[in-house]
């Protein structure tokens, strides 16, 4: 039986330890946690994200030397990735815009592929307190969040209906295709939740709070989808591009080209062709 309890043992504790550095850095102000912005237009990256970067590249490979380990802040070797069946997808800080803001909404995430799915997440939002993992495989089906106490609850999807639906949306790649979004499946203003982090926004999901994350853009990476999608999945959940095609988990190509649509699931395919019009004006046809 496909468990995996030493991995998510292990991915627990790298993501509580990697939580603590982050937020010792993010505490002593700017002057250590040493933002900077990366060439061509990637984004912010501080040393919290380098230093947890090569502590959690280090310690899975040492504890599984035969998989292999595709991390944002090293993601340079990645296609050598391609051909192995176990693959772990790192993001050190996702949201390290918000991080370095000194806001709450940043995550470290963890995940876990095999066979190109995602089939273990942790993301732990160390500022909010809250860890959430995930294990989604034929013999397990499980999902938790647990807050700095140690309570742990099991996460539950909401099945809000198409007429009531809350909105989660990035807060710092915000696109104006979202309005759109919104005006046609009639979410109003104040049911669209701003947040930074993939695994913070779906994190939302994962407990009912929330029922759509729509990126109606390029941008993210396999590395910001990985953990989280391994949560949703093990609560019922689907992601996919804004075409509804599953998202792939290739090494060779890292990046989501065709936006992503996450939800409770339960109304996936409706809300895909509500907004199937809006994708075709947008694209001419799928890229990426
Ligand atoms: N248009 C875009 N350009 C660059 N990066 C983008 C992007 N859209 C999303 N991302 C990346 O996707 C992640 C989630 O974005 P957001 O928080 O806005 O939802 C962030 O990862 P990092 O914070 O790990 O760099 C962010 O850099
Ligand atoms: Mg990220």
């Amino acid at each position: 039986m496909a468990t995996f309890e030493p991995e998510l043992r292990l991915a627990l504790s790298l993501a509580r330890e990697a939580g603590a550095l982050a937020l010792a850095y993010q505490t002593g102000g700017a002057d250590v946690m040493q933002a900077r912005d990366k060439p061509d237009d990637a984004g912010p990256v501080t040393r919290a994200d380098t230093e947890i970067n090569t502590r959690l590249v280090a310690a899975l490979r040492a504890a599984f030397p035969g998989d292999a380990v595709v991390a944002e802040e090293s993601a340079d070797d990645a296609a050598a990735a391609a051909d192995v069946a176990r693959c772990w997808y790192i993001d050190p800080i996702d949201g390290t815009a918000e991080y370095a803001r000194g806001e709450k909404c940043w995550a470290i995430q963890i995940g876990l592929c095999i066979g190109g799915e995602p089939v273990l997440g942790v993301v732990y939002e160390a500022g909010a307190g809250r860890l959430s993992w995930g294990v989604c495989t034929h013999d397990r089906r499980e999902a938790f969040v647990v807050d700095d106490s140690g309570a742990a609850a099991p996460l539950k999807a909401s099945a809000r209906p198409l007429t009531e639906l809350r909105l989660v949306s990035s807060l710092s790649h915000a696109s104006p295709k979202t309005l759109e979004v919104m005006r046609v499946l009639a979410i109003p203003p104040e049911r669209n939740l701003r947040l930074g982090s993939v695994g913070v926004k779906v994190g939302v999901i994962t407990r009912g709070d929330a029922d759509l994350y729509v990126h109606p853009r390029s941008g993210t990476k396999l590395w910001d989808t990985c953990a989280p999608w391994a949560l949703l999945r093990a609560v019922g959940g689907a992601l996919t591009d804004l075409w509804g095609h599953p998202l792939t988990y290739d090494p060779r190509r890292l990046g989501h080209d065709n936006g992503l649509v996450a939800s409770h699931g339960a109304h996936h395919s409706e809300i895909l062709a509500a907004i199937r019009p809006l994708v075709d004006d947008w694209y001419r046809s799928p890229h990426g």
